[in-house]
């Protein structure tokens, strides 16, 4: 993958009167990545999308894109970015095909071209059907999947998806995940916005949780799943427990945290980087009759990543969130 930065963010922040909504974030984005913003309800990443794509003044800071921002170059801007906000901006009196070709007009695509891609487009996001269909009629995943083909008609380089799974069906938002990772493959850069922790694993190639108009932590998803920085967890199997082994286990080696799940399971976490040498526990352990089985480290979930790095449960975030579940 390609690392030159087409999106660099410095020091922005967004104040909505005396509140800040976003504060002094700065990252980049590099070509040919799906990168996302992922946190809380109201942790600011509306507000960081819509400043990135021109649809929100800004307070302080710089930013661009592809070296364009929407004050110095406003049509090159609007150009290289397909926008894709929470809320549709197609028209319910235009059908699927006409509110394509009507995009494909805003951005300065001849007709032949613009019907050309209308097509394609109806067709490569299974919308060929309903393409003489009038908007309002379509279904709500069909509507996302339609205003996010129309970002695309005048063949930006770079998308911005404004949580775009949110308030559809499990179906539909599959197709739509998909979609994401075909363009993707193609060469589109993208940039989303997501409070589902698994649909960010799962798509995103870098990842920054936003928390509170910050930015807490930012890395490639590899690395925030391998725990490399956050420590190691391992779980022994063991043949049998004894009265009060966590005690004795943290007693005894005061710098680690053990737990005993159950009668056969024991958690070890570090929360340094490196190894964790098992031959002191599994001698300890042996000393108080107790065999060890198999030992494995246990991989953290994204989810256990964020909730350790911002101390936010996350069923304390999705929860008010529509009551939704990601598919
Ligand atoms: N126009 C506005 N005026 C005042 N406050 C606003 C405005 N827009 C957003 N906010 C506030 O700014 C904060 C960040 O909102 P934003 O919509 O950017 O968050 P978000 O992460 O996108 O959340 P959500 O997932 O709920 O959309 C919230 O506290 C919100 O209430």
């Amino acid at each position: 993958m390609i690392k030159s930065p087409i999106i660099n963010v410095k020091n922005l922040t967004k104040k909505y009167k005396e509140f800040t909504a976003v504060n002094n974030i700065s990252f980049q984005v590099h070509a040919g990545e799906i990168f996302g913003f992922l946190g809380p309800n109201g942790a600011g990443k509306s507000s960081t999308i819509n400043m990135l794509t021109g649809l929100a003044h800004i307070t302080s800071g710089e930013y661009n894109v592809l070296g364009y921002s929407f004050d110095n170059y406003h049509k090159q801007f609007k150009k290289v970015m397909g926008v894709v906000p929470d809320e549709s901006n197609m028209y319910d009196e235009l059908t699927g095909f006409e509110n394509l070709c009507f995009s494909g007009s805003l951005y300065g695509v001849d007709r032949d071209t613009r019907t050309k891609r209308a097509h394609n487009l109806l067709k490569k996001f299974k919308l060929e059907n309903s393409g003489d269909k009038l908007f309002r009629y379509y279904s709500k995943g069909m509507k996302r999947k339609l205003t996010i083909a129309a970002a695309l008609i005048h063949e930006p380089k770079i998308l911005f998806l404004d949580e775009p799974t949110t308030g559809i069906d499990v179906q539909s938002a599959r197709e739509i995940r998909s979609l994401i990772k075909d363009l993707n493959n193609d060469g589109k850069t993208i940039f989303l916005t997501t409070h589902y922790i698994e649909e960010a694993e799962r798509l995103c190639h870098r990842i920054a949780f936003i928390v509170n108009g910050q930015i807490v932590k930012s890395d490639h998803t590899n690395n925030l799943l391998s725990g490399e920085k956050q420590g190691k967890t391992l779980e022994l199997t063991v043949d049998k427990t004894v009265p009060e082994l966590q005690e004795k286990l943290i007693t005894q080696f005061p710098n680690l945290d053990f737990k005993v799940k159950s009668e056969t399971s024991i958690i070890i976490e570090s929360h340094k980087s490196g190894s964790i040498t098992l031959y002191p526990y599994i001698h300890f352990l042996y000393q108080l009759g107790i065999n060890v089985i198999e030992a494995k480290e246990k991989k953290l979930s994204l989810e256990e990543v964020f909730v350790r790095i911002t101390g936010i449960e996350s069923d304390a975030w999705t929860a008010n969130k529509k009551g939704e579940e990601p598919a």
